[in-house]
């Protein structure tokens, strides 16, 4: 695949240079770090330098730079004022990057040919053909207003219904969460012994991050509205601790939380028991272990097998990895497989449609081959580093302040790079907000609305911003991962990867925030030319992409780059908080696993071109020398190794959009050795196998345990 930006690697004609002693001293610079790069450039002409001497930006020139088709939306406004119009009348010069220069040659990718897994969303059956409560039929149809079922909905609540144990995978946006709290609200609502709220949990959700607490709890009170006997509550970090023990103590029939959470209580709360549980749900099972939820999995199965032998277990997700079915093999008993790949689309298998089977569940190359919405259409284009932030933002530009109605979700690697870019566009980008630099960019954006999500943020702000952006028809969500699972934010037309995810299953659920039940939605992924081969990753996964290039006016990239730099650079605090922030990219790009760093690995990253991302106009000097520094301290003095982790351990990093919230701050998520190293506890030290494992699972239970192990150590290396 030809990336179509290809041509941004070319030599701009749009500024004359005259090389400065300063400037040829950069070119050297820049030219023995290339040399040292995968990402190196062509070999440059003398008279020519990696930064544009000294040059005065007037605003004729500006308008100049913005005119082309999109002159009409680009006009700059003149009269504004904002800091960084100040600093340019303080500093005679500003210096402008060349973007242009320089760039790695976009590689030609190969496309290899995917057939993509597909799966029906719709069926033509109806819900009062399942033999439900009238009420709960009419609740469906008239509160939630649906009357035909989804594929996964016809197939799973007959199941659950019968009372079986299910392993339930269909893709992003098929309606899961209803094939389980129907059945779950059906056979509640039917005991012949009334429910009592006193009685405790009767069902049990587990989900992985408070917002999707939220959202199924919000569809669960929906389905109850007949049936107020039975009570629904939420349990989740970030919420008064003191609150949730009152509402234990009175009873919540069906209890939605995240792993963290429950944890906490179980062991604090002397009012919470599983005797009478009849179900327990995992949703995006293979998120929960994947988070290093596994202690918190342990403590749960422990407490609630110690007091409860049968009950009803269903696992799901839109991406069944072999972490589900290991958690399948504890979990479980006897399950039903429920997949609901079209297989129409395969040609090995061109009569079997939906898959209803008996243990074991898919495995192997099964497993690997996700299902993405039909409606969904993914892009992909390769930049240079040193465009990116401007491809960024003139993306979001175009999408969300020149076309109607855009709403846009777009993902990055840490809290930290949410914050920045966040704070970034809102002073670049915004000229309402009094945006410094808002002469040289279009007028105040009415369209245009940023918002920001992320772990590390106050609870109360995280569920605001997400009521906010589900409300609303339009506007930007920057996120991190913790918006990635789950989330049923309607009306999302964009879904931008800004940093490309860790594995296929992530890029599955993030693509999949758009695209939900039939809708139409669109993803593009934004790679460096180093990571070009990821596409193939992705296509092994059978996920195809097309090539895309946002055919923008080199000019205006460049004015936009000014803009951005001339902010950054506006004051050292500021120059300092985009360091940070390159730093937390950086330790971000460390921890993609072992399988992709042949793709994602740091040395690939051409440190002055990256550090232009972040509109720096320069690398910084002690960035690799101080990481250095950090991983020789370690080696040397152990003891280091845990002070200097404490605060931007990269574990901590992914680890703290997912804490339980009781303990303030980051701090809060405990700091652990690495399965083998000395002082590290086992993982999944408590659990034993319990008489409800009775046939024979103790023996596989060891092999899952050691498996999970070695994979926790594999992880935890990268
Ligand atoms: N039978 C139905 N008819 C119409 N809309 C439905 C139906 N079932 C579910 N929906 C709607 O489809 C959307 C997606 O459902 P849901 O969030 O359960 O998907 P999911 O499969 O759990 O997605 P993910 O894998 O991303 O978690 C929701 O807005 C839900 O209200």
């Amino acid at each position: 695949m030809a990336a179509a930006d290809s041509s941004l690697s070319d030599n701009p004609r749009t500024f004359s240079r005259r090389p400065s002693a300063q400037a040829s001293r950069q070119a050297k610079a820049t030219k023995r770090k290339h040399q040292a790069s995968s990402e190196a450039p062509p070999a440059k002409r003398r008279n020519e330098t990696s930064f544009l001497p000294a040059k005065k930006t007037s605003v004729k020139e500006t308008q100049r730079a913005f005119k082309g088709n999109t002159q009409k939306t680009f006009t700059p406004k003149k009269q504004s004022v904002g800091p960084s119009d100040r600093n340019q009348e303080e500093r005679p010069c500003i210096k402008t990057s060349s973007l242009f220069k320089n760039n790695p040659d976009i590689p030609e990718l190969h496309r290899p040919v995917v057939k993509q897994v597909q799966e029906k969303v719709f069926t033509s059956a109806a819900f009062h053909e399942l033999g439900l409560h009238p009420h709960l039929i009419s609740t469906i149809n008239t509160v939630l207003k649906m009357s035909s079922m989804t594929s996964v909905q016809k197939q799973s609540i007959p199941v659950l219904l019968e009372g079986r144990d299910a392993l339930v995978r269909s893709q992003t946006g098929s309606g899961k969460t209803l094939a389980y709290c129907i059945p779950v609200v059906q056979s509640l609502q039917a005991m012949k012994s009334k429910i009592q709220r006193s009685d405790g949990p009767y069902a049990l959700v587990l989900v992985p991050t408070r917002e999707l607490a939220l959202q199924s709890f919000d569809t669960v009170q929906k389905l109850l509205k007949p049936f107020t006997w039975i009570v629904p509550g939420v349990l989740m970090g970030g919420e008064k601790r003191k609150s949730e023990k009152a509402r234990l103590r009175k009873g919540i029939n069906i209890l939605i939380s995240t792993p963290g959470r429950l944890v906490d209580h179980i062991k604090s709360t002397k009012n919470i028991h599983f005797s009478r549980l009849r179900w327990l749900v995992f949703d995006e099972a293979d998120r929960i272990l994947d988070l290093g939820f596994e202690r918190d999995i342990t403590v749960i199965l422990n407490a609630v097998n110690a007091e409860c032998q049968k009950r009803q277990n269903v696992l799901l997700s839109a991406t069944l990895t072999e972490g589900v079915t290991r958690l399948a093999d504890i979990s479980l008993h006897d399950p039903v497989s429920i997949s609901v790949l079209d297989k129409s689309h395969d040609q090995l298998n061109p009569k079997d449609k939906a898959v209803r089977e008996v243990c074991p569940p898919p495995a192997g190359d099964e497993l690997d081959n996700f299902a993405i919405p039909e409606s969904l259409e993914q892009h992909v284009t390769v930049v240079p580093s040193k465009l990116r932030l401007v491809c960024l933002a003139a993306f979001i530009l175009q999408k969300c302040k020149f076309e109607k109605d855009q709403k846009m979700v777009v993902f990055f690697s840490s809290c930290e790079l949410v914050e920045f870019h966040y704070s970034l566009f809102l002073q670049t980008l915004l000229s309402s907000s009094g945006a410094p630099a808002s002469g040289q960019l279009p007028s105040a954006s009415t369209r245009l609305k940023f918002l920001r999500l992320h772990g590390n943020m106050e609870q109360e702000e995280r569920t605001a911003v997400f009521q906010e952006f589900s409300h609303s028809r339009r506007g930007v969500l920057l996120c991190t991962d913790v918006a990635a699972r789950g989330l049923d934010l309607p009306q999302v037309t964009w879904i931008v990867q800004y940093n490309a995810p860790s594995s296929p299953a992530e890029y599955i659920h993030r693509i999949g925030r758009t695209a939900r039940i039939g809708c139409h939605g669109s993803s593009l992924l934004i790679l460096a030319p180093s990571e070009a081969e990821y596409v193939n990753s992705l296509a092994s996964h059978k996920i195809k992409s097309h090539a895309v290039g946002p055919q923008e006016i080199r000019e205006r990239a460049t004015v936009l780059q000014t803009v951005f730099e001339d902010y950054v650079h506006s004051s050292e605090r500021r120059v300092s908080w985009a360091k940070k922030a390159l730093q937390s990219f950086i330790q971000a790009y460390a921890t993609y696993p072992r399988e992709l760093k042949h793709i994602f690995h740091v040395r690939s990253l051409h440190l002055g071109h990256v550090a232009k991302s972040f509109g720096l106009r320069d690398a910084p000097r002690n960035l690799s020398a101080l990481t250095r520094k950090k991983r020789k301290a370690h080696l040397k003095r152990p003891d280091l190794h845990k002070k200097t982790q404490s605060k931007h351990s990269l574990t901590e990093i992914l680890r703290s959009e997912y804490s339980s919230g009781i303990e303030p701050g980051v701090a809060k998520v405990k700091k652990q050795n690495a399965p083998g190293e000395p002082g590290s506890r086992p993982l999944w030290p408590s659990l034993q196998p319990t008489p409800c494992f009775g046939h024979g699972k103790t023996l596989k239970w060891r092999k899952t345990q050691k498996a999970l192990q070695q994979d926790s150590k594999t992880s935890q290396k990268v």
